[in-house]
């Protein structure tokens, strides 16, 4: 369970959020929508804490964010860019990330879904960016929390790799997982998602599936609903 009420960001005069209000009480997966610069990684952030709002109120599993931190432990995070550590190799990282969180972690199914095994003992500033990206969410997915955040989880992926990502997300929906994801991606996000929540102008400007979506917008296809939200906002 996430509340989110009245949530208010300004970078100095930028106000990004103005008023966010966003409830999700059950299981599935949740797309976090928006142009470029409308607040989906603010928001994302504020909710792990690593935004400091200037007001309204967030709770994750009835554990308001403020008053207790241990609630971070229940959500697994894929950050936009990783910055890792460049004179890490892929094995010491994974095993630096279980310590930190002081936790198991399964790494070995991931490593072998991603093709990781070559590169476990290369360094990180010599992999590739879509290897940089699988090694980014091994990290994320191995600890089994009941909240997963993917800030833009597709970048850089290969086709197989974003196929096996797809059967994960998958999977741990089908575990009663909720999981908001960001991607500017529409087909990954008409595919996974079941809700779609659309930020706009620092507010949530639409919250429902993709059919609700259509139906109100009167269009049959997903990317032009998408871009009709958007022609209403220049109108
Ligand atoms: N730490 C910060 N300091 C100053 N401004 C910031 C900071 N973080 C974000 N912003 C500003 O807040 C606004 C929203 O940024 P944010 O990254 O949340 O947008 P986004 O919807 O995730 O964008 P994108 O789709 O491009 O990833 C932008 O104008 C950005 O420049």
């Amino acid at each position: 369970m996430i509340r989110i009420e009245q949530l208010h960001k300004k970078f100095g005069k930028n106000k990004v959020l103005k008023g966010v209000d966003l409830t999700i009480s059950k299981k599935g997966v949740f797309a976090i929508l928006g142009p470029n610069g409308s607040g989906k990684t603010t928001l994302i952030k504020a909710l792990l804490g690593m935004v400091i709002p200037d007001s309204g109120s967030l709770s994750v599993g009835d554990i308001s964010i403020k008053k207790d931190w241990k609630y971070r432990d229940q959500i697994d995070y894929l950050p936009q860019i990783a910055n890792f550590p460049a004179n890490l190799t892929v094995k010491e990282l994974i095993s630096m990330i279980k310590d930190l969180r002081n936790r198991p972690g399964e790494d070995k199914k991931l490593i072998t879904v991603f093709k990781l095994e070559p590169f476990l003992t290369k360094k990180l500033s010599n992999l590739s960016g879509g290897t940089k990206q699988k090694v980014n969410l091994v990290l994320t997915l191995m600890f089994d929390s009941p909240i997963i955040i993917l800030d833009e989880p597709t970048t850089g992926l290969d086709p197989i790799a974003l196929i096996h990502l797809k059967k994960i997300i998958k999977e741990e929906k089908s575990k009663g997982k909720i999981i908001l994801i960001t991607s500017h991606i529409m087909s990954f996000v008409e595919e996974m998602a079941d809700e779609i929540v659309f930020l706009l102008e620092g507010k949530v400007y639409f919250k429902g599936t993709i059919e609700a979506l259509k139906t109100e917008t009167k269009e049959s296809n997903f990317e032009h609903a998408i871009a009709n939200l958007l022609t209403h906002e220049d109108a």
